[in-house]
């Protein structure tokens, strides 16, 4: 099988589009905002309706307020006029803080859809989304570009509805009281409405670019910290702030850029205001001079001038927050939009698929495990991802991520793992044999070929199926944060303490019970760093054995252990495969010597098969990793 082979090109217009997304970023609509809004439909009307109230509450005060100069005038009684005056701005005020607490809730209920599509989204993707996005920036999405979705809501996006109602009433009752003052009044209005509206469409494509450098930000602390040691070690902690630090310098730059474009808009309003204000001021005097129109006229005509302008200001907040907001779900939207990782599979019904050699399966004679002819390439990843917003420079100024190049990893791979067999895999790093136990896993199909379980298309099966005839043990960090505890009952929720404490000692991590009072609840840490190397695989042997699947996949740890580590290493490998298939990437000569197959790979190839020491005898590369005791 050559490289020419493989299919190496994505097609052209997924080419196109890839490089288009990469130079202007995510976008959403306003359309796209609506199914988060619907949701609340009925807490969202309940708020329009307040806001009606309000407004109508809102018109109501200035005429009441001219009624009652109107009475001072002429030296009539006032009637209760003034308490109905002050009642009205009381329920005003209670009706107000009441929305404000819906309107805030509703905002949290946004965040916390929008927050639980991601998770299950981003845990549903694909493996191969894991190998070109950065893992800072999707948390980043997470819990970052969600909370801008709450200001559609709290910064007056559904008061401007009621903003809207007061801006109607307030224009028709000063087109009644005098439309030669109204008429310059919206002069005023209509330049201020146009400068800010120019100004807060960029609003939209700055905050885009903010949230990204925030998540390129993420990304840069999660990788210092997950590397702290070796960065200690490398006495790189100063270069790694500095650059770290430089990321939140970006993130800085780009959120005082916002705030400057929306600096620009709030004074606008309020200038509107005031030109507006001195305009009816000033021509408004002379009218009442020429008895043109009452003073009580004048003053309700200024307070409604007062109203017409309020709401104004809600709306501008409004666009400005639904374009930030915007920004913000078009990142969001770009990852929901992703196929999950079971998207395209076949619809079958369930196979129960029985691999295991005490088990009848559906084709009793096939091998656990088989590959035919199969060849696969990893897509390659570039610097230039469209997910990595690396660098402050405009994005059509960006190298076009080059997303067609990939390199084969297995090329024409055929080997078969018979039902109850102990295989190794050996060969030197970068051979594929990892590889080999993710498409086992089907973390990702193969280019050209076919993998097979118990004689069964793996493509045939259902993915959750298919895991749970496998357990897989992996290399680097197969430990999670948490409890011993948490760690075990990963694949076997319903086990019981006496089950987790038995298949512990199995593995010889009994010890690690006896060491802490806290047992089984003993905490192990970050990637479980409180375990020695040793330790971390026995625990995920252990977690494999609770799980009991009838074939398990084992990278085993490339560390050297001393004689004892290695004796209780061997003796968990034993009593994890008794009574299994198992497959094993193999370091240790131990290991390899006790398999029944072994198998040698290397640049993606198979290049011998059989016992060690047929081996020994047939490849040269295997006598050599032989010689060295394997540890490659
Ligand atoms: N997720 C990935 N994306 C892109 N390339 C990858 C990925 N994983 C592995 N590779 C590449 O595929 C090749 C084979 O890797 P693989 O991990 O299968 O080798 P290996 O034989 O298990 O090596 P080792 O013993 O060092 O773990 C390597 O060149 C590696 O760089």
């Amino acid at each position: 099988m050559t490289q020419s082979d493989l299919p190496t090109a994505l097609p052209p217009t997924l080419a196109r589009r890839g490089r288009r997304a990469a130079r202007t970023g995510p976008r959403a609509t306003v359309r796209q905002l609506i199914p988060y809004l619907a949701e609340h439909k009925v807490v969202l009307s309940v708020v329009i309706a307040l806001s009606l109230l309000l407004a109508a509450a809102s018109l109501a005060q200035p005429l009441v307020v001219g009624q009652v100069i109107t009475l001072v005038e002429a030296g009539d009684p006032l009637d209760g006029l003034v308490w109905l005056l002050v009642a009205l701005v009381i329920v005003q005020g209670v009706v107000s803080g009441y929305q404000h607490y819906l309107l805030q809730r509703t905002g949290e209920g946004i965040v916390l859809t929008s927050r639980k599509k991601l998770i299950a989204r981003i845990l549903k993707l694909p493996i191969a989304e894991f190998d070109t996005r950065r893992t800072g920036d999707l948390v980043s999405r997470v819990g970052s570009d969600t909370t801008l979705l709450r200001a559609v809501l709290t910064q007056g996006g559904v008061e401007a509805v009621g903003g809207i109602v007061t801006f109607v009433g307030a224009l028709i009752a000063m087109l009644i009281l005098d439309p030669l003052l109204l008429g310059l009044t919206v002069l005023v209005v209509a330049v201020a409405i146009g400068t800010a509206a120019a100004l807060s469409l960029k609003i939209r494509e700055a905050s885009r670019q903010a949230q990204e450098k925030v998540g390129a930000l993420a990304s840069a602390v999660e990788r210092s910290i997950s590397s702290v040691r070796t960065i200690r070690a490398a006495g790189a902690t100063d270069r790694e702030i500095a650059s770290t630090t430089q990321e939140a310098e970006g993130a800085w730059r780009l959120g005082v850029r916002v705030a400057s474009i929306s600096a620009l808009v709030v004074p606008v309003a309020g200038i509107a205001l005031q030109v507006s204000f001195l305009v009816v001021l000033g021509v408004g005097g002379f009218r009442v001079a020429s008895g043109a129109i009452t003073v009580a006229n004048l003053v309700t005509f200024i307070l409604f001038l007062f109203m017409m302008i309020m709401p104004l200001g809600q709306v501008l907040g409004a666009v400005m927050a639904i374009n930030q907001a915007l920004g913000a779900l078009g990142r969001i939207q770009e990852v929901l939009d992703l196929p999950d990782e079971d998207a395209g599979d076949r619809r079958l019904a369930p196979l129960a698929v029985m691999v295991g050699p005490a088990n009848e399966g559906l084709l009793p004679h096939a091998p656990a495990i088989e590959f035919e002819h199969v060849s696969f390439a990893y897509a390659r990843t570039t610097p230039n991802d469209p997910a990595d917003p690396g660098n402050d420079s405009p994005d059509e100024h960006r190298p076009e991520p080059d997303v067609t190049e990939r390199q084969p990893v297995l090329r024409g791979v055929s080997l078969q793992v018979p039902r109850g067999q102990r295989v190794a895999l050996v060969g030197p790093s970068g051979a594929g044999k990892s590889t080999i136990l993710a498409l086992i896993e089907r973390f990702y199909d193969p280019s050209v070929g076919t993998v097979r379980m118990g004689g069964l298309d793996l493509r045939s099966l259902d993915r959750r199926e298919l895991r749970a005839q496998i357990g897989y043990v992996e290399q680097d960090a197969p430990v999670l944060a948490g409890t011993i505890r948490d760690n075990l009952l990963l694949g076997s929720p319903d086990a019981t303490d006496l089950e987790c404490e038995h298949v512990l000692r199995q593995v010889n991590l009994g010890h690690v019970l006896d060491r802490d009072p806290a047992g089984l609840a003993a905490q192990v840490g970050e990637d479980g760093i409180m375990l020695s190397g040793g330790e971390r695989q026995r625990l995920a042997i252990a977690r494999a054995l609770l799980a009991a699947p009838p074939i398990l996949l084992l990278d085993e740890s490339t560390s050297s252990l001393d004689g004892l580590n290695e004796r209780m290493m061997r003796e968990a490998i034993d009593a994890v495969s008794a009574g299994r298939t198992l497959i094993v990437i193999a370091h240790r000569l131990s290991t390899v010597v006790d398999s029944d197959r072994i198998i040698v790979l290397d640049e993606g190839r198979v290049i011998g098969e059989g016992t060690h020491d047929e081996l020994v005898a047939a490849v040269p590369l295997y006598r050599e990793l032989a010689e060295h005791q394997l540890l490659v």
